[in-house]
């Protein structure tokens, strides 16, 4: 199956979960990203101080009470401002922000200062969106190339590890065989996060 046929069936069988099933799905996700979170910071490991996410948008796992227990924390939470020439900057997020509608039709950013890939040099961890993960860390996203550039780019020039996970819901994380399609491009992912908990991908060795 071709990148684009795949999406489509996975953009289908996130609408056909239904609402609840998805919500349901994601109150555990963001339960297991911020237990992971907090036991990095209680073993006393990753002192995190900023990490980028993403505004969920349509059928997507919704993140919001993710990104609202980072606040809480005192963590700074950055997310994309996507352009329609595919690339992307960066604002800062918080509960109370004031939203507009980005470039691409029917996504959110925040209002005000925008940051460029320098930023993520600051941060400790990434949220990259995803419709599929396979145990190598294979990841499909939404099909702009975003976050493959992103993360390229990170790759070549940042000097430590960044860990980067793709929060999707059960039936997208394969663990044994993969029918994702892949590109050279595509630029791997350390972990998926289910509503199992987080499985590190064998780009990512248990962070
Ligand atoms: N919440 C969230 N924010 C995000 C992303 C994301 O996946 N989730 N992105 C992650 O990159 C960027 C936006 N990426 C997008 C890429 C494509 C389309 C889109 O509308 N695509 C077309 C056709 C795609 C195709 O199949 O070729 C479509 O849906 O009709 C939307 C957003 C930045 N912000
Ligand atoms: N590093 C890169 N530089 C230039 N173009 C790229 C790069 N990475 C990906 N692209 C282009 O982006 C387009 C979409 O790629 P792909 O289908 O893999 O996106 P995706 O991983 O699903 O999307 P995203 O990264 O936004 O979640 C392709 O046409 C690809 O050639």
């Amino acid at each position: 199956m071709d990148k684009k046929a795949f999406r489509t069936l996975m953009r289908q069988r996130r609408v056909a979960l239904g609402n609840a099933e998805r919500l349901r799905q994601s109150h555990l996700i963001c339960e297991q990203l911020l237990g992971w979170y907090d036991a990095q910071r209680d073993a006393g490991l990753t002192p995190f101080s900023r990490v980028a996410s993403v505004i969920s948008y349509g059928t997507e796992p919704d993140t919001t009470e993710f990104v609202t227990g980072l606040h809480e924390r005192g963590i700074q939470v950055i997310v994309p401002v996507p352009y329609t020439d595919h690339t992307m900057r960066w604002a800062a997020w918080t509960p109370d922000v004031e939203l507009e509608e980005t470039e691409l039709k029917g996504l959110s950013q925040p209002v005000g200062k925008r940051f460029d890939h320098d930023i993520l040099t600051e941060v400790e961890a990434i949220q990259v969106p995803a419709l599929a993960v396979d145990s190598h860390g294979h990841r499909m996203g939404q099909g702009g190339g975003f976050y493959d550039r992103v993360l390229y780019h990170l790759a070549q020039t940042l000097d430590r590890p960044v860990v980067t996970l793709s929060p999707v819901f059960s039936h997208e994380y394969y663990p044994d065989f993969s029918p994702i399609p892949t590109d050279d491009h595509d630029q791997p992912v350390n972990g998926a996060v289910t509503t199992a908990g987080i499985h590190w991908t064998v780009s990512g060795h248990e962070k």
